[in-house]
């Protein structure tokens, strides 16, 4: 086993093993703990000038890495980090007309930046929708520190549709476990259970 992890990530000067798989910079550089009394802050764009900015007022909810084809990832990043918070609590206060929805069609309507094309926040406009009223947000994009901390990792197996070989998924299932998050290929089972709640009381 320990060969076979070797010949994947390589090993480094003093024989420990180096990791070359890119999760997330905020979850390879080491998880910055949840902060109980932490009230938000501000989310920017990568532009240097004419930022977008959205205050979030309030902690986010249900952080993640995320492995679908959809949600924004920073340059070099596998996977995304989103969490999710009330939409009453999400308010652009800069730049708000540099903002376009990247898929009209898609379920999660992503604002993203169109200079830098950082997503700035994902809605759900459908009032039946499991999770409407929820926002979809990367506080990876905030200078303050104390927000939700990511948990587990959601649509792992999705990376192999933008072009992850199938070959590296054991071990980037075994570099999450080893950081703590559970990986699965759909959402965490609360977040799944909630949804079949959802589903069937509706029925
Ligand atoms: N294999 C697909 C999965 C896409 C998917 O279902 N993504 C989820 C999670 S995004 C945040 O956790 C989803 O709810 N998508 C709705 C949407 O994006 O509008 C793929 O990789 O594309
Ligand atoms: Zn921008
Ligand atoms: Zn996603």
């Amino acid at each position: 086993m320990k060969k076979f992890f070797a010949k994947l990530f390589g090993n480094n000067t003093e024989g420990s093993t180096t990791h070359f798989i890119k999760l997330h910079p905020a979850i390879d550089n080491g998880i910055k703990p949840t902060k109980n009394t932490f009230k938000g802050g501000l989310i920017s764009c990568h532009c240097r000038i004419n930022k977008v900015n959205i205050k979030l007022s309030g902690q986010t909810a249900h952080n993640h890495a995320c492995g679908c084809s959809k949600c924004w990832k920073p340059k070099g990043a596998l996977f995304s980090q989103v969490a999710v918070i009330s939409r009453d609590n999400v308010e652009i206060i800069a730049n708000a007309k540099k903002l376009i929805v990247i898929d009209e069609t898609a379920t999660i309507q992503r604002h993203a930046c169109k200079d830098c094309g950082v997503h700035m926040y994902g809605r759900i406009e459908d009032t039946n929708h499991p999770f409407y009223g929820l926002d979809f947000v990367h506080t990876e994009l905030s200078n303050e520190q104390g927000w939700s901390a990511p948990a587990f990792a959601a649509f792992v197996s999705s990376v192999i549709e933008t072009g992850t070989d199938p070959k590296s998924m054991a071990a980037i299932r075994e570099r999450f476990e080893s950081l703590g998050l559970e990986a699965y290929d759909c959402l965490s089972p609360d977040l799944m259970d909630a949804i079949a709640t959802h589903i069937s009381k509706n029925k």
